[in-house]
């Protein structure tokens, strides 16, 4: 039977150390299929993004493994780390993370460059990916020069152009109007269904986590529920796993996430505390 595409066994993340440790992640194991969409929702502070942020590579556990389609990443070398984490994986975040000074395509293309690939063949598939999302228009634009729902659709471009096997999507409409963020909703789950791209969102939105095929449920660093099946219309009932009902949020402190690529050199281990490199407005 093929591995799960990820995979968590109890999984600790501590941050801090003596009266300032806080242990975000308390032994979270976990398993998600190739090609399944997958939201992780939770409070303010439950440790959702820095699950994320574990699996995704961008972090390292203090404790616990992480595997992937069934290789521990404590397996892999740090070069090998870096190169499927540009590679396999694809990334869009709420504060979209677009550099303002470069063109749509420079921005799309990053993964590409990363990778080391030649300008011709990046940029030949940078305007594939920006034709799949409707962008290809956009191409020579300045990103800062598009709308909350264009940027995003950039961003979903360069999440796609190394054909990736996962996209990790940190609360991707949470900056967009409902109806743009439901557009964005159909680019994702077009992608996992026709592409059979394995989709993992945080949110706290919980109409986008209905249309996923399972929600796992974070407070306090543990997984208190997970729950099957889509929600939406089309979709049957619910089956229920584990329950219990979500308490206080812990509030979350001064952390933002950081764009993969800007996680370089040898190690992952300071991904969430560096602020990114280029930053740019979440909204016009
Ligand atoms: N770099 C850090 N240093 C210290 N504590 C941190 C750090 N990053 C996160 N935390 C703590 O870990 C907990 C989980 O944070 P995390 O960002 O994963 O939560 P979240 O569920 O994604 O929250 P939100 O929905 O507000 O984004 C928070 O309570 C936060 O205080």
């Amino acid at each position: 039977m093929e591995p799960p595409v990820l995979e968590t066994e109890n999984l600790v993340k501590v941050y801090g150390r003596g009266a300032n440790r806080f242990d975000a992640l308390k032994g979270l194991t976990l398993e998600i299929k190739r090609g399944e969409s997958v939201a992780v929702i939770g409070k303010s502070g439950s440790g959702k993004s820095t699950l994320m942020h574990l699996m995704a590579l961008l972090d390292r556990p203090s404790q616990g493994v992480v595997a992937l389609n069934g290789r521990p990443v404590s397996e892999l070398k740090n070069k090998e780390i870096h190169k499927v984490r540009n590679e396999s994986f694809g990334f869009v975040f709420q504060q979209f993370f677009l550099n303002p000074n470069q063109t749509v395509l420079e921005n799309v293309v990053l993964p590409l460059k990363i990778a080391g690939l030649s300008k011709r063949e990046r940029n030949q598939r940078g305007m594939e990916a920006l034709e799949r999302l409707e962008m290809a228009d956009k191409a020579k634009n300045k990103a800062t020069d598009l709308s909350g729902g264009q940027k995003q659709r950039a961003c979903i471009a360069r999440a796609l152009v190394t054909n990736p096997s996962v996209i990790f999507a940190d609360e991707p409409t949470g900056n967009l109007d409902s109806n743009t963020s439901e557009v964005v909703e159909e680019i994702l789950f077009g992608l996992q269904r026709e592409c059979g791209i394995t989709l993992v969102v945080v949110t706290h939105d919980d109409d986008l986590a209905a249309k996923c095929d399972r929600r796992i449920h974070l407070k306090d660093g543990e997984i208190v529920s997970v729950e099957e099946g889509r929600l939406d219309a089309t979709h049957g009932e619910p089956n229920q796993q584990s329950a219990s009902s979500a308490g206080d949020a812990v509030p979350a402190p001064n952390y933002r996430a950081t764009e993969p690529w800007a996680a370089t050199g040898g190690s992952t281990s300071s991904a969430s505390e560096d602020g990114p490199k280029h930053r740019e407005e979440g909204t016009r």
